[in-house]
């Protein structure tokens, strides 16, 4: 099973799920949910309303698209965000996907509702073999407003 789904606070507000561009785009386009601008030299978490349920061998990684950095001055912060599959339905902020930007030009740049901010590529990872991981995720990453 591995699908995108809208997040219960965003059931109304005509999020699309994300889509790749041609047949064999690796990348999923994720749009911001929100109308927002960024000042030079802040840093905002732009929020999908969206959250992602894969298999627990899996990691969704979050790369910038390229017209971000060469069109609007912007670039994902976090340089690369790697969304583990214990994220999903996190009892702080249900699994909200969040991109957060940092905007590295010299003027506010804004972003619309709808607009593609980022790409998620889907991919297996692997375990050392003294693995001994057992913790439970609670939170997490942009489980803390903006
Ligand atoms: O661009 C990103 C990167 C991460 N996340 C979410 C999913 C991920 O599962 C969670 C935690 O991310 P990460 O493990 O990179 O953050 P951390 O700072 O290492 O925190 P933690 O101790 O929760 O692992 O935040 C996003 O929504 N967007």
């Amino acid at each position: 099973m591995r699908k995108f789904e809208v997040i219960k606070a965003y059931l109304d507000q005509n999020i699309q799920k994300p889509k790749r561009s041609s047949k064999f785009s690796a990348g999923y386009d994720i749009e911001s949910a929100e109308d927002l601008s960024i000042a030079p030299g802040e840093i905002k978490k732009v929020p999908t309303g969206l959250k992602v349920l894969m298999p627990n061998d899996e990691v969704l990684m979050i790369y910038p698209r390229s017209s971000l950095g060469i069109k609007k001055g912007l670039i994902t912060s976090n340089a690369v965000g790697v969304v583990d599959s214990d994220y999903y339905n996190n009892l702080d902020n249900e699994g909200h996907l969040m991109i957060p930007l940092y905007n590295f030009s010299k003027e506010v740049v804004e972003i619309k509702k709808g607009e593609r901010v980022a790409q998620g590529i889907f991919q297996k990872y692997f375990l050392t073999e003294d693995d001994e991981a057992t913790e439970k995720r609670l939170g997490g990453f942009g489980s803390t407003g903006q």
